[in-house]
């Protein structure tokens, strides 16, 4: 199972490489790797496991982040309405967003840095994604809310973007 232990953190290379594309169909060691991610999320939101284990309860994973510049990343998270997004997704990618941007109230963090980050970090209100999932079917979502926050905070791991990039500087 994937643990803190095996989570890169800032200035770890693989944070600003940007990945490559997987090969498809899906390798068993590419599935192998974004059910870990998924687990990892499913368990650090469990608050026994996390306690067990000392997760941070994550709400999106990035395989850059376990060393692995691979575009693909795992999302497990529910929006204001309780409808639960649990994905592995491969190739992801923006296909339209809105013009409109939102963030999250206070900021965002990330489960490679530890360190507290002050600042609004500007994000397409909607965006409307495809990419694979684990089962190599293509899918195409319209996201709002957290769940388009999570899947641009994903992203841009893929290409090596980390969230404090985008806080504006002090306009003085
Ligand atoms: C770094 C951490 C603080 C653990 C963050 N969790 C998080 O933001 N949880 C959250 C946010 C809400 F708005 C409402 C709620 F119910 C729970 C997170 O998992 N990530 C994932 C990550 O680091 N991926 O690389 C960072 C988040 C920043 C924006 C969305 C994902
Ligand atoms: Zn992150």
């Amino acid at each position: 199972m994937i643990t803190m232990n095996d989570i890169v953190r800032e200035g770890h290379p693989a944070l600003r490489k940007i990945s490559e594309p997987v090969q498809l169909p899906l390798s068993a060691e590419d599935k192998k790797t974004l059910e870990d991610m998924l687990e990892f999320l499913q368990n650090s939101q469990d608050d026994d496991i996390a306690e067990k284990y000392d997760l941070r309860s994550g709400v999106g994973i990035a395989a850059p982040q376990l060393g692995i510049n691979k575009r693909m990343f795992a999302l497990h998270l529910t929006d204001d309405k309780d409808k639960l997004y649990s994905y592995g997704l491969v190739n992801p990618k923006i296909v339209s967003h809105s013009v409109e941007l939102n963030h999250l109230e206070g900021g965002e963090g990330c489960l490679s840095v530890d360190r507290e980050i002050e600042g609004e970090v500007p994000r397409y209100s909607r965006v409307t994604i495809e990419g694979y999932t684990m089962d190599n079917e293509k899918i195409r979502l319209r996201l709002r809310g957290l769940p388009s926050i999570a899947f641009q905070h994903e992203l841009d791991h893929l290409d090596g973007i980390m969230f404090y990039d985008r806080i504006e500087e002090e306009s003085n």
